[in-house]
């Protein structure tokens, strides 16, 4: 069955569910987003997209951005990154702080909000926030084939006014010495890019590397070693979606990276990059309705990569 058709199918499945689970309201900016929202794109090896409902509205990636600043600190600074960050699964909350304490400071991976802001602070010279955001606009921009994307900077603003609990972990991290920077240039440029606003269409397309050996089959640039992106791959299947990782894995059997703007990115190896997007979470801060299309593509592609 052609794609098209599989996305029609996947609409049908999910049409019963639209608008089911909870809207994050942490983050006020957040929480007056439409529920019924429903966007799914599939970018492939040839540049096509596939695409259904609202895939190419704008949205707030939030955690998903967390894929590309790992990438980028990769590139940056290679395989000493994880002396400074691990790469277990947590099995507890995006924003827990209980693991800290006990790992000195160090951080279970690069997929929770601690191991993100030890990633965002690689990324950030001399404490220039603004140039590390102006790098990775950059990056997403080229990755996407799109100048127009960007941040949305009243999110930024919501979570910056509401970032308590971001600030707890990334002065608990200082007090460890794993932060380089100062405390506020780091959070500065983690809640903008936790803000970064893209559609499906244009989410799927920046990350197409990531199912082809870390090179965009379009144009051919190579943007990470292939070495470094299965291993990226496997960060995502085991910590992309915190404790609910092992039930993504379950379902959908791809690595993933859920955000809580209720955006899912899914990588097919060798087939393509999914991006879903709708508001309403589980409690693990998933995409309830997003979990199910993805399930309901892989019944209908096979694309699991465990078969
Ligand atoms: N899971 C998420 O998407 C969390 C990201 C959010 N910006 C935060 O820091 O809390």
């Amino acid at each position: 069955m052609d794609l098209d058709s599989i996305l029609n199918h996947v609409a049908e499945k999910v049409e019963p569910h639209r608008g089911s689970g909870k809207v994050a309201n942490y983050i006020p900016a957040l929480a007056s987003v439409d529920p019924n929202k429903f966007g799914l794109a599939i970018a492939t090896k040839d540049g096509s997209c596939y695409r259904i409902g609202d895939a190419q509205e704008a949205f707030s990636i939030q955690s998903i951005s967390k894929v590309f600043t790992l990438s980028l600190a990769l590139q940056k600074m290679g395989d000493a990154l994880w002396e400074r960050v691990g790469r277990e699964p947590s099995g507890s909350a995006f924003n827990s702080i209980v693991q800290l304490e006990h790992e000195k400071g160090i951080p279970r991976n690069p997929l929770i909000n601690a191991g993100a802001i030890v990633v965002t602070d690689h990324l950030v010279e001399n404490g220039d926030a603004d140039a590390a955001i102006n790098t990775l606009l950059g990056v997403l921009r080229d990755h996407a084939e799109d100048p127009s994307i960007d941040i949305d900077y009243e999110v930024a603003k919501s979570e910056s006014e509401t970032g308590a609990r971001n600030r707890s972990l990334a002065h608990f991290m200082a007090s460890f010495g794993n932060l380089d920077n100062e405390v506020e240039a780091v959070l500065s440029a983690y809640f903008r890019h936790c803000a970064l606003s893209l559609s499906c269409s244009q989410l799927a397309r920046a990350a197409l590397f990531l199912a082809f050996d870390g090179e965009d089959p379009v144009t051919g640039e190579r943007i990470v070693t292939s070495q470094r992106c299965r291993r990226i791959n496997a960060v995502m299947m085991n910590c992309g979606h915190y404790d609910n990782s092992g039930d993504f894995a379950f379902r959908i059997g791809l690595p993933g990276k859920s955000g809580v703007g209720g955006g899912v990115l899914a990588i097919a190896p060798g087939e393509g990059a999914v991006a879903v997007w709708s508001p309403g979470l589980n409690d693990a801060g998933t995409s309830t309705v997003g979990a199910i299309a993805l399930e309901a593509l892989m019944a209908e592609t096979g694309w699991s990569v465990f078969g």
